[in-house]
């Protein structure tokens, strides 16, 4: 087993140690790659070219939905399903559940969207074998047979759309989903809950609330998007026979964010090594009334493991970072230094220069607690064109946001990896046409127009590069929505590009972290709680590297 291997798991086991994270409510059993539905039919169209017959697929697909079922029933004599079904593929698989729930036992009812004459391929052979086995009982899905269907359940099945849904539900049939949601009986969907897009997780029409999705082969990005996610309940991914050498065709951009993502790019440090082999990161800090943000950042750096953090600040802030920080140097940024007249109404941008000089300062993060105006810009500048790497965030981001084109411009002539970490109010000002997009292509297309990595901050944070590749979160407690809470997660962020890690990889670790950290503060955390937070996560992390190497010995 290699070190990637071993961690592999890591967020599961994680999750046991450090409180109740909610990426454990997710299987990501078969890799952490990402699907789009579109994706999704070309793995099955591959799978079943390579001799493995669609029906057989279908099958397993069915017997995974049914063992789902099964394991969601408690103790009643006779469980009663009732089983939703659509005209595609998804309705075959809830004619195979159907089947086999009979074949066990249960008592199963199964209402039809359309007539069985209309069933195609898969489905409608799915549908016949279902008659052959006994029939469990079947009818048209009306608001009348639902209602009585709904009355006797104790578990409703929905095989109604899954990755062939292709417009948001509307009329009768978001009619019958809000039935459904009212109905009070568990929902168990098959691959996702009708309503749901998985592509992009949008479900403008509604959809149906479900306690449980079964999914096939890899997740789909609407398992992970708001509001898709939320529309989810837990979420198994149940593998079927498809072989993952298909996605060796596919070449998937899409990953969920967790270790298998970065952990080969982490490395812990070395017993002979040096604080400066973890290297030496600065934040710039704000004036006297808003420094906190900038020690909130500066301490998560230290904690996620630079060697030195220096807070740089105007002189006039000095003494209340000093009074606050131990592990952590200050550094006045005088003006009048690194050339600027004294007295006159420059920045700090000469100073930033002049300590950035220093090429033992290998990363920067510039933006909370700062200030929004053109003295930023000139700082952002100076940070952009003295530095190996940088984090940009808050007002760093704001201070652009009548002329986005110039930072643009600034990051494409930097030498390493710029990270900007916007939250949603913030990527609007830099970016206002994509804002209307889903929440993956405005990231993606926003890193690609920027060449930052572009971490769009929220419950379901999009981590992307400017060549493509994208993970969504899913770690985060809501608990993480608190003032401050982003000002570490770009300590975090400027803590793993000190250490040497490339900029997409450091991004999408450290919102891993910031969320670790956050279930393991736990409920009524604070962000002055995060930074100490760190400490069991990446001692987790050392635990499961080190048990992968003790297995390769
Ligand atoms: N061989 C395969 O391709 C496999 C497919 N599987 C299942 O097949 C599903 C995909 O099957 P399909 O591509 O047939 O798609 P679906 O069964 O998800 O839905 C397609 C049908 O729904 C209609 N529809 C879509 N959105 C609608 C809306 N809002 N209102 C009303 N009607 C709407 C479409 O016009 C089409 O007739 C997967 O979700 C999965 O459950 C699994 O059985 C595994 C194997
Ligand atoms: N509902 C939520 N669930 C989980 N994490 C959240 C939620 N809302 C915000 N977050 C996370 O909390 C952090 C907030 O950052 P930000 O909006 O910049 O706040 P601040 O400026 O106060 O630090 C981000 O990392 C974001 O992803
Ligand atoms: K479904």
């Amino acid at each position: 087993m290699n070190k990637a291997e071993a961690m592999a798991d890591l967020w599961t086991d994680g999750a046991s140690g450090g409180g109740a994270s909610p990426a454990a409510k997710l299987g990501a059993n078969g890799g952490n790659e990402l699907l789009t539905p579109a994706q999704m039919a070309e793995a099955d169209r591959l799978t079943i070219a390579s001799g493995i017959s669609g029906i057989t697929l279908m099958n397993a697909a069915g017997e995974a939905v049914a063992n789902a079922a099964q394991s969601m029933l408690t103790a009643t004599d006779l469980p009663n399903v009732l089983i939703l079904c659509g005209p595609g593929y998804n309705g075959g698989d809830g004619f195979v559940a159907a089947r086999l729930l009979h074949q066990r036992g249960l008592e199963v009812k199964t209402l039809l969207l359309k007539k069985p004459g209309s069933l195609k391929g898969d489905a409608a052979l799915a549908f016949e074998e279902m008659r052959e086995a006994g029939a469990p009982t079947w009818q048209a899905l009306t608001p009348a047979s639902l209602k009585k269907g709904l009355s006797e359940a104790d578990l409703v099945i929905d095989a109604l759309f899954g990755a062939g849904l292709d417009r948001p539900l509307e009329g009768g049939m978001a009619k019958l989903a809000e039935m459904v949601n009212a109905g009070g009986v568990p929902v168990l969907a098959v691959d996702l809950p009708s309503g749901v897009n998985g592509a992009d997780g949008s479900a403008g029409g509604g959809a149906i609330q479900a306690a449980r999705s079964v999914t096939f082969f890899r997740l789909k990005p609407g398992h992970l998007l708001f509001p898709g996610r939320s529309y989810c309940g837990e979420v198994d991914c149940a593998q079927i026979g498809i072989r993952p050498a298909v996605l060796e065709e596919i070449v998937p951009e899409l990953t969920l964010n967790d270790d298998r993502l970065w952990c080969s790019h982490w490395q812990e440090p070395v017993v002979s090594g040096h604080k400066y082999d973890r290297g030496h990161a600065v934040v710039f800090g704000g004036p006297m009334h808003s420094t906190g943000a900038a020690r909130l950042a500066a301490e998560a750096a230290l904690r996620a493991g630079a060697g030195l953090v220096t807070l740089a600040c105007p002189p006039s802030a000095l003494m209340v970072n000093a009074c606050h920080l131990t592990a952590i140097m200050v550094h006045p940024l005088r003006k009048g230094e690194a050339g600027e007249a004294e007295g006159e109404e420059a920045g700090s941008a000469g100073p930033i220069r002049d300590l950035l000089s220093d090429k033992r300062l290998n990363a920067a993060l510039i933006g909370p607690g700062f200030g929004v105006g053109p003295q930023t810009r000139e700082c952002v500048m100076a940070v952009l064109g003295s530095v190996e790497t940088a984090v940009l965030d808050a007002d760093a981001l704001t201070s652009y946001s009548s002329s986005p084109e110039a930072l643009f411009f600034a990051i494409a002539g930097c030498r390493g990896s710029v990270v900007m970490t916007p939250h949603a109010g913030e990527f609007r000002r830099l970016f206002p046409d994509l804002f209307s997009l889903d929440k993956l292509s405005a990231a993606r297309q926003a890193a690609q127009r920027s060449g930052a990595v572009v971490v769009l901050k929220g419950a379901d944070t999009v981590i992307a590069a400017p060549d493509g590749r994208a993970a969504i979160n899913s770690n985060a407690p809501a608990w993480l929505a608190t003032a401050g809470s982003g000002d570490v997660l770009g300590g975090i962020v400027l803590g793993l590009l000190a250490q040497g890690m490339p900029g997409y990889e450091a991004a999408a670790m450290a919102v891993w972290m910031h969320g670790e950290a956050g279930s393991e503060a736990g409920p009524g955390l604070t962000a002055e709680d995060l930074p100490a937070s760190l400490r069991p996560v990446i001692r987790r992390l050392v635990e499961k590297a080190g048990q992968g190497r003790k297995e390769i010995r």
